[in-house]
């Protein structure tokens, strides 16, 4: 059987938190509207925007065993396959302080189960495994404790190795080690890019240097997520800048996990980058207009897409 579809890989799968706190305030007593609890961590995201996009979507990585069920609804809910390895204790949760008032999100992330060496081991097993089910693996988020920096690096490798595409978002010295492996795809924000390149990029044109830098490395294509302007998407012939329509912002979380998956799912059903960059921004600015990690009916993600502008990068 050939290999196809996507799997993702939650290493630090997180319950999230949203706090509707308007006007809030770093060291004061502040008061919650509303509040909901969304599954998420980065590659559980993807999975959850892919699904109605790309078949197969299978969900890897470790949930506590302890309140695995509200992953588990999600995955019968949006029919992903659950090949999550299930670890002693509690997924963590993260807080989202969202402010409308000042149109802020404060982002309070725990940092996770620890992760013994069995666990570690049998998850690369069940990796290699599914290599040879599913063609594409996006690595995301940060690493749990207990784990070696290098484990995106290991996890880039062993996949590559065994003949599948990867895509990698993540930050910090587990990002930069995963890059010199080498994977076909990787989004950073603008901050994470500038950890990456150990520099500032305060113009377009030092984001646009920095990315291609990193394509001539061997990155098949390098997605810089920069908020509110836009994304800028680079491939090794051509870079196009990718700027989101006029948007009533309800929370932005999730919205780097969109622009990755509508970037990833146009490139599995072959399109340019032109196409890729407008997926990419219209999952992101659909995800913006609901409150959890979620787009809004295919329809309305096509009309979005439309009204994206597109323009060559130099
Ligand atoms: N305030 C905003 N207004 C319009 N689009 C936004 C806004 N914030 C984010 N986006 C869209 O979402 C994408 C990803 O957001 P970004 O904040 O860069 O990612 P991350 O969450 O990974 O830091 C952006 O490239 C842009 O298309
Ligand atoms: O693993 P990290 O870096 O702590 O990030 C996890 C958080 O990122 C999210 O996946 C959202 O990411 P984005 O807003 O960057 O798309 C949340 O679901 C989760 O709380």
């Amino acid at each position: 059987m050939e290999a196809e579809g996507v799997a993702t890989v939650t290493l630090n799968a997180a319950l999230d938190h949203s706090l509707d706190c308007p006007g809030f305030r770093a060291g004061e007593v502040n008061r919650v509207t509303s509040h909901r609890v969304d599954p998420g961590g980065k590659g559980i995201n993807v999975a959850a925007f892919l699904a109605d996009w790309v078949r197969p979507v299978t969900a890897a990585g470790f949930l506590g065993r302890d309140n695995a069920q509200p992953f588990e609804a999600l995955f019968r809910a949006r029919g992903i396959e659950d090949r999550c390895r299930r670890v002693a204790g509690e997924t963590r949760m993260n807080l989202k302080v969202l402010d409308a008032q000042a149109g802020q999100v404060t982002d309070i992330n725990l940092p996770g189960v620890r992760i013994g060496d069995e666990d570690w081991a049998a998850l690369k097993k069940d990796l290699e495994a599914l290599a040879r089910q599913r063609r594409w693996f996006v690595l995301a988020g940060s690493l749990p404790a207990g784990l070696p920096e290098s484990a995106y690096a290991e996890l880039v490798r062993l996949l590559r190795g065994a003949g599948c595409l990867v895509a990698l978002d993540a930050s910090g010295p587990a990002m930069r080690l995963g890059v010199a492996e080498g994977p076909d795809l990787i989004k950073p924000n603008l901050r994470e890019l500038e950890e990456l390149v150990g520099r500032q990029l305060p113009r377009r044109e030092d984001v646009l240097e920095a990315a291609r830098g990193l394509v001539a490395r061997g990155i098949g294509r390098v997605v810089v997520s920069m908020g509110g302007e836009g994304a800028l998407l680079v491939e090794r012939t051509r870079a196009v800048f990718a700027r989101p329509p006029p948007t009533r912002v309800v929370s932005t979380v999730g919205a780097g996990d969109a622009m990755l998956s509508g970037v990833l799912g146009g490139w599995i059903r072959g399109e340019a980058l032109e196409a890729c960059a407008r997926w990419g921004t219209a999952f992101a600015v659909g995800t913006l207009t609901r409150p959890g990690p979620v787009l809004p009916p295919r329809a309305e993600v096509e009309e979005l897409m439309a009204r994206v502008q597109v323009e060559e990068a130099g």
